[in-house]
């Protein structure tokens, strides 16, 4: 069959590009130009898969930055995805690459344009003929929509996609539109600002679905079912981290490419259960401790703009906040693999294409991906999970490695974006100068796991409560003014207890008993107030102001136009334009 199409698409001959003689191929998967010229066969070679051919256009066409279209009998003009290294991030910058041939014949000219566009149709399948986009006037520097016009638009128009844009008056209208509006013929749903409004989508497609499906998604008993919509996110935001996590650059033009092509990268999700049967999801942090409270203090000061996170990090910081709480958590398969195995969750990510492979393959296996974890209330044993007293800096819980341009590694650097598990990350409490050393490692290519008071575990789920009041006065009593202690400035009298597992594998001395708890009183006085004895979560930048909380990691909940982080390292054969730069140019879809 697919030699047939092969045959059948497959067209061959000279062309002539500016005043060279080419000899052009396309084969159905690959269009490919060598120059004729003997010598320079080898040397002056270009080979694009057809699945990132934007487009073709007759005569001689230029789109960006402005449209120009010179209407020519024997001209045509193909569109493709071109690749560059980016300085500023770790993955790489899609451009829009051009080439116009000049075929001997108007009748060759329109075989190679009809041909072109029938391969695009056979083996590109999954690109979208029609978005939603919503537009977040607001979000980042203010410029959705200049962003969206003038480098998301034409790209969109040369592909042939036709788009109802939103521009939105009041937060959570997108969201409403998805839960509430006819989506009836609709590939996709496109954002055009930060991560706010990433998650006003992906509220708005989960729920949509579960609606659908007749599903009561505040159950978190119910395995929640996949989203048929894709997601597609134009970073104009402040932050843009899921943007950066899943594409490893923030730029508009890349993301819209990756679009364009339809790419297709599934993302787990966390459902995050609180208050009295409420549901929120999470993709990015849900996070306890340092994370809610800086959340909490940035939204005071608004006014300040993206500042207001690095002024609410440094007032959060000198509080020197810790809180008392038991955390229990599932494990996951420590086979499949592990947040310290040092990999990355690069574009064709192996661990994530087993978890693929397994959850389409026996779902209904007692080891698989879904029916392992069905919540808190069915088969589970309580044996299974793991439970964890103590004080805490933070409690963090991320489905991705959470990378941003301010931590180009990420919260957990080796987290996967679908394999369906989680990475939970808690940080004890110590002095102040061994935290800015967890929290500084996050900018630099340091462990930031590697230090005493800092443990990580790949999980499936995750219960937080609180220390029962007598608990945490007895924690208020026991104040210990110690600062120093080992590995720069480790306090060896922090609290931990209670943990099944941790207990087992921690060295000796480690281990404390719930009696030996300290509360760092560093710069407390700033303010003179009692600490506070809870903190807030923060659920991708939303504040959940319950501290019991229930999380459930949902494998492949939906689905991103993009394709994971490409490995810059391949990029090399791809800017000579060999031939033989197939490693990159077609990378598996
Ligand atoms: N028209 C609007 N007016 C006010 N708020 C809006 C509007 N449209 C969307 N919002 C809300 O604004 C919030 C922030 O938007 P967005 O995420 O786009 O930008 P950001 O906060 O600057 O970026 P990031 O989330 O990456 O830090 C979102 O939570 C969204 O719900």
């Amino acid at each position: 069959m697919r030699a047939q199409m092969e045959n059948d698409l497959r067209l061959e001959s000279s062309l002539w590009v500016g005043n060279k003689r080419y000899l052009a191929v396309l084969t159905g998967w690959h269009l490919k130009w060598t120059e004729a010229d003997k010598k320079n066969r080898d040397k002056k070679a270009v080979s694009v898969p057809v699945a990132e051919v934007v487009g073709v256009e007759e005569g001689r066409v230029e789109i960006l930055p402005h449209k120009s279209v010179e209407d020519t009998d024997r001209d045509f003009t193909v569109f493709y995805v071109k690749r560059s290294s980016s300085r500023s991030s770790s993955g790489l910058l899609w451009r829009l690459g051009r080439t116009q041939f000049t075929c001997p014949s108007r009748v060759l000219r329109d075989q190679w344009t009809r041909h072109i566009r029938t391969a695009l149709k056979t083996h590109s399948p999954l690109r979208p003929h029609r978005l939603m986009v919503f537009i977040n006037p607001f979000g980042g520097k203010k410029k959705g929509r200049q962003i969206y016009h003038s480098q998301v638009a034409p790209l969109f128009e040369l592909a042939g996609i036709s788009s109802h844009v939103i521009v939105t008056e009041r937060a959570n209208q997108a969201r409403d539109h998805l839960l509430k509006k006819d989506l009836t013929g609709f590939d996709g749903v496109v954002c055009v600002g930060g991560d706010g409004m990433f998650s006003e989508l992906l509220h708005g497609v989960i729920g949509r679905t579960q609606q659908e499906a007749g599903l009561c998604e505040n159950d978190p008993a119910v395995t929640l079912q996949q989203c048929p919509l894709h997601i597609g996110i134009i970073p104009a935001g402040s932050t843009d981290c899921v943007c950066y996590a899943t594409v490893g650059v923030i730029d508009p033009v890349t993301s819209a490419l990756h679009i364009v092509i339809g790419d297709s990268q599934p993302l787990d999700v966390c459902s995050v259960h609180y208050g009295p049967g409420q549901v929120k999801y999470s993709v990015s942090l849900v996070g306890y401790g340092f994370y809610g409270d800086v959340l909490a203090e940035s939204e005071k000061h608004r006014w300040m703009g993206p500042f207001r996170y690095d002024y609410s990090g440094a007032v959060v910081f000198l509080s020197n906040r810790s809180y008392r709480g038991t955390v229990q958590y599932l494990p996951a398969d420590p086979l499949m693999s592990s947040p310290r195995d040092k990999t990355r969750c690069l574009s064709g990510c192996g661990v994530c294409s087993k978890s693929t492979e397994k959850l389409f393959t026996n779902s209904s296996d007692e080891g698989s991906l879904y029916s392992s974890y069905s919540g808190p209330f069915s088969n589970e044993s309580e044996d299974d999970w793991v439970s964890v007293d103590g004080r805490f800096k933070c409690v963090s819980l991320t489905c991705m490695s959470s990378s941003c341009a301010k931590s180009p590694l990420g919260l957990s650097p080796s987290a996967h974006l679908a394999d369906g598990t989680g990475d939970l990350i808690l940080v004890w409490d110590t002095n102040p100068l061994g935290f800015l050393t967890y929290l500084y490692r996050h900018t630099t290519s340091q462990d930031q796991f590697d230090l005493p008071f800092v443990e990580v575990h790949r999980v499936k789920a995750v219960r937080f409560s609180l220390a029962s009041e007598g608990e945490e006065a007895e924690d208020n009593g026991g104040l210990n003014i110690g600062m120093d202690g080992e590995d720069g400035g480790y306090n060896g009298s922090t609290s931990r207890a209670g943990s099944k597992q941790n207990l087992a594998t921690r060295p000796e001395g480690q281990t404390k008993t719930s009696k030996d708890k300290t509360l760092n009183p560093f710069m407390c006085g700033l303010c003179c107030r009692k600490a506070p004895t809870a903190s807030v979560w923060n659920c991708d930048g939303e504040i959940l102001p319950f501290p019991k909380i229930f999380c459930k990691i949902h494998g492949q909940l939906v689905r991103l136009y993009a394709r994971g982080i490409e490995d810059g390292a391949s990029l090399k054969d791809c800017a000579e334009e060999r031939l033989e730069c197939n490693r990159t140019c077609s990378l598996p879809r």
